[in-house]
């Protein structure tokens, strides 16, 4: 479903503060497989989602998405197909509008405005269900605005709007960093759930070691741009935070909750 072949990044070439990031990087996922990235700091977590995204282009190599290489088209377009969860809560609601506007405009995500445009009963009735798998209440508060819910709820509003078209790739970025513990593993259970029931193929960047073992079907480690660990299905059942921590011992990985 997604590959990306070949890729070099080098950031400000040429200059005193030239950072070769990625020289031939390699990753191919399956659709519907749920990948949690863990690493180094500056090992190039962030910068594959910004590759992906198109809000960092690639010096050279392909990304291809369904078979089509996307390396040549704009942010926007790319928005059609896949989304992204960002670290800070705001980022991915408007804080001056409702719940209910918050959904549908990511509803109508890519869609032109017109006359259809807007809310009618039928999708009404299809936020609420979605609201409802969060189990916070929120498909009573749909008048609510965004702005002011709690930051877990105001993520987990993010994680319902960001799949609600069904993306064929959902990206997450350090979605859990900025919540308290309980809220992230609230956001976290919610991330499965939603990601299993859509069956959408997600690339997961986190700090938080637990997470990456309990959650997804592959765990991939980053260092120096180079994939360095990279463990599947039944594989990575069986190994334990410590296993990961002995693995990656001279590299700094924050533990988590
Ligand atoms: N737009 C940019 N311009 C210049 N350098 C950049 C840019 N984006 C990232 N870098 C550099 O590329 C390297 C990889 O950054 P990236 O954010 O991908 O790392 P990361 O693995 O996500 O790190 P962290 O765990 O600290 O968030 C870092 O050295 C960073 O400073």
């Amino acid at each position: 479903m997604l590959e990306i072949k070949n890729i070099s990044k080098t950031f400000n070439r040429g200059t005193i503060d030239e950072k070769v990031i990625f020289n031939d990087f390699n990753l191919s996922v399956p659709r519907g497989e749920f990948v949690c990235i863990i690493g180094s700091n500056g090992s190039g977590k962030t910068t594959i989602l910004n590759l992906i995204s198109g809000d960092i282009k690639a010096d050279s190599g392909q990304i291809v998405i369904n078979g089509k290489n996307i390396v040549k088209q704009k942010n926007y377009q790319r928005a059609k197909y896949l989304s992204r969860v960002f670290q800070n809560p705001s980022m991915g609601t408007c804080s001056s509008m409702t719940i209910l506007e918050n959904l549908s405009i990511a509803d109508n995500k890519g869609k032109s405005f017109g006359l259809s445009w807007g809310l009618n009963h039928k999708r009404k009735k299809y936020y609420k269900e979605q609201l409802e798998l969060l189990g916070m209440g929120l498909e009573n508060r749909l008048d609510t605005l965004a702005g002011s819910l709690s930051g877990g709820q105001r993520q987990a509003l993010s994680m319902i709007m960001a799949t609600l078209s069904k993306p064929d790739l959902l990206l997450l970025d350090e979605h859990t960093a900025a919540l308290d513990p309980k809220s992230s593993d609230t956001i976290m259970n919610l991330t499965q759930k939603v990601v299993d029931e859509k069956n959408i193929t997600t690339l997961m960047v986190t700090h938080n070691l637990k997470h990456a073992v309990t959650y997804g079907d592959r765990t991939i480690m980053m260092h120096e741009g180079k994939i360095v660990m990279d463990v599947k299905s039944e594989e990575k059942n069986k190994k334990s935070i410590d296993d990961y921590l002995h693995i990656f011992n001279e590299i700094s990985i924050e533990y988590g909750n």
